[in-house]
Protein backbone atom coordinates (compact mmCIF):
# COMPACT_ATOMS: atom_id res chain seq x y z
CA UNK A 1 0.00 0.00 0.00
CA UNK A 2 1.25 3.68 -0.71
CA UNK A 3 2.02 5.66 2.84
CA UNK A 4 -0.04 8.56 1.35
CA UNK A 5 -2.91 6.25 1.10
CA UNK A 6 -3.61 6.56 -2.08
CA UNK A 7 -3.70 3.39 -4.01
CA UNK A 8 -2.21 3.30 -7.39
CA UNK A 9 -4.86 1.75 -9.62
CA UNK A 10 -3.29 -1.26 -11.29
CA UNK A 11 -3.15 -1.45 -14.92
CA UNK A 12 -4.16 2.58 -15.25
CA UNK A 13 -3.44 3.60 -18.93
CA UNK A 14 -2.60 6.51 -20.29
CA UNK A 15 -2.28 7.94 -24.29
CA UNK A 16 0.43 10.43 -24.64
CA UNK A 17 1.12 12.30 -27.60
CA UNK A 18 2.73 14.54 -29.77
CA UNK A 19 1.36 15.89 -33.03
CA UNK A 20 1.48 19.06 -35.15
CA UNK A 21 -1.23 19.06 -37.60
CA UNK A 22 -3.63 16.43 -36.30
CA UNK A 23 -2.81 13.12 -37.78
CA UNK A 24 -1.44 11.73 -34.18
CA UNK A 25 -4.14 13.30 -32.73
CA UNK A 26 -6.80 11.80 -33.91
CA UNK A 27 -5.43 8.14 -33.31
CA UNK A 28 -4.81 9.14 -29.32
CA UNK A 29 -8.00 10.37 -29.31
CA UNK A 30 -9.88 7.02 -30.82
CA UNK A 31 -7.19 5.14 -28.14
CA UNK A 32 -8.05 6.99 -25.55
CA UNK A 33 -11.93 6.78 -25.68
CA UNK A 34 -12.06 3.18 -27.12
CA UNK A 35 -9.64 2.01 -23.86
CA UNK A 36 -11.20 4.79 -21.30
CA UNK A 37 -7.40 6.22 -20.65
CA UNK A 38 -6.00 9.42 -19.79
CA UNK A 39 -4.65 11.54 -22.35
CA UNK A 40 -2.09 13.32 -21.83
CA UNK A 41 -0.34 16.36 -25.01
CA UNK A 42 2.77 16.62 -24.78
CA UNK A 43 3.85 19.90 -25.62
CA UNK A 44 7.43 22.22 -25.88
CA UNK A 45 7.52 24.76 -23.60
CA UNK A 46 8.36 26.97 -26.44
CA UNK A 47 5.83 26.48 -29.48
CA UNK A 48 7.43 25.54 -32.92
CA UNK A 49 7.22 28.23 -35.46
CA UNK A 50 3.95 28.21 -37.73
CA UNK A 51 5.74 28.13 -41.22
CA UNK A 52 6.60 24.28 -42.32
CA UNK A 53 10.39 24.84 -43.17
CA UNK A 54 11.28 26.87 -40.01
CA UNK A 55 9.82 23.71 -38.30
CA UNK A 56 11.81 21.63 -40.58
CA UNK A 57 15.01 23.10 -39.76
CA UNK A 58 14.74 23.34 -36.25
CA UNK A 59 13.92 19.70 -35.65
CA UNK A 60 16.80 18.84 -38.00
CA UNK A 61 19.10 21.53 -35.94
CA UNK A 62 17.57 19.26 -32.84
CA UNK A 63 18.13 16.39 -33.81
CA UNK A 64 21.57 16.86 -34.96
CA UNK A 65 22.50 18.61 -31.59
CA UNK A 66 20.72 16.23 -29.73
CA UNK A 67 18.53 18.72 -27.75
CA UNK A 68 15.70 18.07 -25.49
CA UNK A 69 13.75 20.66 -25.35
CA UNK A 70 11.89 21.51 -22.34
CA UNK A 71 8.02 20.49 -22.14
CA UNK A 72 5.65 22.76 -20.94
CA UNK A 73 4.55 20.49 -18.32
CA UNK A 74 5.34 16.66 -17.54
CA UNK A 75 2.33 14.23 -16.99
CA UNK A 76 0.94 14.27 -13.50
CA UNK A 77 1.64 11.35 -10.96
CA UNK A 78 3.72 8.78 -14.00
CA UNK A 79 3.86 6.39 -11.41
CA UNK A 80 -0.19 5.36 -11.57
CA UNK A 81 0.28 4.24 -15.31
CA UNK A 82 1.09 0.76 -16.07
CA UNK A 83 0.55 0.75 -19.59
CA UNK A 84 1.55 3.64 -21.75
CA UNK A 85 0.48 4.24 -25.45
CA UNK A 86 2.99 6.75 -26.95
CA UNK A 87 2.19 8.87 -30.44
CA UNK A 88 4.00 11.02 -32.84
CA UNK A 89 4.92 11.85 -35.98
CA UNK A 90 7.83 10.90 -37.65
CA UNK A 91 10.16 13.93 -38.07
CA UNK A 92 13.36 13.88 -39.81
CA UNK A 93 13.38 9.82 -40.37
CA UNK A 94 13.22 9.56 -36.04
CA UNK A 95 10.89 10.65 -33.03
CA UNK A 96 10.49 14.40 -32.89
CA UNK A 97 12.72 15.86 -30.05
CA UNK A 98 9.88 16.46 -27.59
CA UNK A 99 9.87 12.81 -27.35
CA UNK A 100 13.16 12.14 -26.20
CA UNK A 101 12.35 14.71 -23.62
CA UNK A 102 9.34 12.78 -22.56
CA UNK A 103 11.22 9.82 -22.02
CA UNK A 104 14.07 11.17 -20.51
CA UNK A 105 11.76 13.17 -18.22
CA UNK A 106 9.48 10.32 -16.59
CA UNK A 107 10.67 7.19 -15.23
CA UNK A 108 8.92 4.36 -17.21
CA UNK A 109 10.86 1.51 -15.67
CA UNK A 110 8.23 -1.71 -15.95
CA UNK A 111 5.71 0.06 -17.18
CA UNK A 112 4.40 -1.31 -21.17
CA UNK A 113 5.13 0.82 -24.01
CA UNK A 114 2.95 0.89 -26.82
CA UNK A 115 3.94 3.37 -29.66
CA UNK A 116 1.41 4.62 -32.11
CA UNK A 117 3.35 6.70 -35.34
CA UNK A 118 1.91 8.59 -38.32
CA UNK A 119 4.67 9.01 -40.93
CA UNK A 120 4.23 11.34 -44.52
CA UNK A 121 5.51 8.28 -46.51
CA UNK A 122 8.85 7.37 -45.49
CA UNK A 123 8.19 4.66 -42.60
CA UNK A 124 9.37 5.11 -38.76
CA UNK A 125 12.95 5.38 -39.38
CA UNK A 126 14.97 5.12 -36.34
CA UNK A 127 12.35 6.22 -34.19
CA UNK A 128 11.84 3.00 -32.11
CA UNK A 129 15.77 2.72 -31.57
CA UNK A 130 15.17 5.91 -30.03
CA UNK A 131 12.45 4.59 -27.86
CA UNK A 132 14.18 1.54 -26.31
CA UNK A 133 17.09 4.08 -25.97
CA UNK A 134 15.65 6.51 -23.92
CA UNK A 135 13.32 4.21 -22.32
CA UNK A 136 15.65 1.34 -21.57
CA UNK A 137 13.43 -0.13 -18.63
CA UNK A 138 10.33 0.49 -19.94
CA UNK A 139 8.77 -3.30 -21.83
CA UNK A 140 8.61 -1.79 -25.44
CA UNK A 141 5.96 -3.75 -27.42
CA UNK A 142 6.69 -4.58 -30.82
CA UNK A 143 3.85 -4.34 -32.23
CA UNK A 144 3.40 -0.43 -32.95
CA UNK A 145 0.75 0.91 -34.66
CA UNK A 146 1.82 2.34 -37.63
CA UNK A 147 0.62 4.72 -40.69
CA UNK A 148 1.02 7.17 -43.06
CA UNK A 149 -1.01 10.16 -42.54
CA UNK A 150 -0.94 13.59 -44.71
CA UNK A 151 2.07 15.53 -45.43
CA UNK A 152 1.95 19.73 -44.55
CA UNK A 153 4.49 19.58 -47.32
CA UNK A 154 2.33 18.13 -49.84
CA UNK A 155 -0.98 20.23 -48.65
CA UNK A 156 0.76 23.44 -48.78
CA UNK A 157 2.49 22.92 -52.28
CA UNK A 158 -1.01 22.13 -53.44
CA UNK A 159 -2.49 25.04 -52.05
CA UNK A 160 0.46 27.35 -53.52
CA UNK A 161 -0.22 25.78 -57.05
CA UNK A 162 -3.79 26.19 -56.62
CA UNK A 163 -3.43 30.16 -54.86
CA UNK A 164 -0.73 30.48 -57.83
CA UNK A 165 -3.21 29.59 -60.91
CA UNK A 166 -6.37 31.83 -59.68
CA UNK A 167 -3.82 34.87 -59.34
CA UNK A 168 -4.44 35.01 -55.51
CA UNK A 169 -0.89 34.77 -54.92
CA UNK A 170 0.37 38.51 -54.92
CA UNK A 171 -2.87 40.06 -54.96
CA UNK A 172 -3.26 38.97 -51.52
CA UNK A 173 0.31 39.47 -50.59
CA UNK A 174 1.11 42.20 -48.09
C1 LIG B 1 9.32 18.79 -39.18
C2 LIG B 1 8.71 17.62 -39.92
C3 LIG B 1 9.52 16.59 -40.37
C4 LIG B 1 8.98 15.48 -41.03
N1 LIG B 1 9.82 14.47 -41.42
C5 LIG B 1 9.27 13.35 -41.97
C6 LIG B 1 10.11 12.23 -42.32
O1 LIG B 1 11.32 12.24 -42.14
N2 LIG B 1 9.52 11.13 -42.87
C7 LIG B 1 8.17 11.07 -43.09
O2 LIG B 1 7.67 10.05 -43.56
N3 LIG B 1 7.36 12.11 -42.77
C8 LIG B 1 7.87 13.23 -42.21
N4 LIG B 1 7.04 14.26 -41.86
C9 LIG B 1 5.58 14.11 -42.08
C10 LIG B 1 4.84 13.69 -40.82
O3 LIG B 1 5.49 12.60 -40.18
C11 LIG B 1 3.41 13.25 -41.13
O4 LIG B 1 2.76 14.21 -41.87
C12 LIG B 1 2.67 12.96 -39.81
O5 LIG B 1 1.51 12.20 -40.07
C13 LIG B 1 2.27 14.25 -39.11
O6 LIG B 1 1.60 13.94 -37.92
P1 LIG B 1 0.83 15.06 -37.05
O7 LIG B 1 -0.31 15.57 -37.91
O8 LIG B 1 0.31 14.30 -35.86
O9 LIG B 1 1.78 16.15 -36.71
C14 LIG B 1 7.57 15.39 -41.25
C15 LIG B 1 6.77 16.45 -40.81
C16 LIG B 1 7.31 17.56 -40.16
C17 LIG B 1 6.41 18.68 -39.71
Amino acid sequence: ADPSGRLATPGKILVAYFSRTGNTRVVAGQIQRALGADLFEILPATSYPEDYAQTVEQARRERDNNVRPALKSGVPRIADYQTIYLGFPIWGETAPPVIRSFLASHDLAEKTLIPFITHGGYGVGSSMDVLSAHAPRARLTDAAFVMQGEQEKQTLERVSGWLGKIGAGKARAG
